[in-house]
């Protein structure tokens, strides 16, 4: 009987357990919860350098509770920079009701770091391996900037398949959302399959996703990825290279313009392995009047030194 019970740890036990790997600073427990600091308003691994009081101190399961307590990430540890997990774990990890209510407010949203710096590294290195591509863009032929970009054939990387299919499943919900206050029939099936075979009776067949590269002078002019009729109105973006080290300049920029204003221009800060979410094209504004319109475009600010490298995830397919 009393071996039983010892297995049943109270919230004590387990915040006693909790402090001692903070204390220790101990690796092993990064990512299995996560330390408020009540007087700095910031939240830690377990294995931050910082020191706080214990009193000072309260622990939480998930990153997502510690942000919506209106905790901060500490810039000593970075806590947001933290990643563990499968794919589909780090996907499914993400703050998507925050995610959801950013796009509907700003058009697009942060996803945080998704991919680690090995992942970044093999996108990037995958790059100069022409047979996982079914074709190559120099920007400047087609008037859209300066660098290239190559799409993915139908064998890309399972990484970037599983990033189509798993991001999809969550921005389904909102497209649908923002398809009603369009007033627009439209829907998306709730898999990335489902929506593919929606993209093939539109004639849609090529696959999208793409990784873009930019050296020193280049720079992406603002547009809309639109391949056809069938359009996904989100679409994502990682950046794989570090601003500031690996490049400088080259900033992820976008425009809104909504009816009888300027347009807008918002630059959205990324790091290495960061994603983030926007609107392709339209996307509705709840206005003092009703819903209006407003019409997003997105581009890159001039690389002023180093290669900078970005994976595209569209979910729409290409004519
Ligand atoms: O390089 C970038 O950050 C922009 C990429 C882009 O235009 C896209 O992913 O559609
Ligand atoms: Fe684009």
């Amino acid at each position: 009987m009393t071996g039983a019970l010892k297995l049943v740890h109270s919230s004590d036990d387990r915040d006693t357990l909790r402090w001692r790997a903070v204390e220790k600073r101990d690796r092993a427990s990064d990512g299995k919860f996560w330390s408020c600091v009540r007087t700095t308003g910031v939240y830690c691994l377990p294995s931050c350098a910082g020191r706080p009081h214990r009193k000072n101190v309260f622990f939480v399961d998930t990153r997502v509770e510690a942000e919506a307590a209106g905790f901060r990430p500490c810039k000593r540890c970075r806590p947001d920079r933290f990643i563990q997990g499968s794919l589909d774990e780090r996907i499914n990890g993400i703050d998507w009701k925050r995610v959801g209510e950013t796009l509907d407010n700003n058009g697009w949203a942060k996803l945080g770091r998704l991919l680690s710096d090995e992942e970044c590294a093999s996108l990037i290195s995958g790059y100069k391996d022409q047979d996982k591509y079914r074709s190559t863009v120099v920007m400047r032929r087609h008037g859209f900037g300066e660098g290239e970009y190559r799409y993915f054939n139908d064998c890309a990387p399972d990484l970037v398949s599983a990033l189509r299919v798993g991001l999809y499943e969550h921005l389904v919900p909102q497209a649908n959302e923002w398809m009603r206050a369009l007033g627009k029939e439209h829907s998306y099936p709730a898999s990335h399959l489902g929506y593919r075979r929606q993209c093939m009776k539109a004639g849609q067949m090529r696959p999208t996703p793409l990784i873009l590269k930019y050296g020193p002078g280049d720079y992406n002019r603002l547009h809309q990825d639109l391949y056809g009729e069938e359009v996904f109105p989100i679409q994502i973006a990682i950046l794989l290279s570090a601003p500031g080290k690996d490049f400088e300049g080259g900033e992820f920029v976008m425009t809104e313009q909504s009816p009888r204003r300027q347009s807008r221009a918002m630059v959205a800060p990324l790091e290495k392995g960061d994603a983030i979410a926007f609107a392709v094209n339209e996307r509705p504004i709840k206005g003092a009047k009703g819903i209006y319109r407003a019409k997003m475009r997105h581009g890159v600010s001039e690389v002023l030194r180093g290669a900078r490298y970005c994976l595209g995830v569209i979910f729409h397919d290409a004519a």
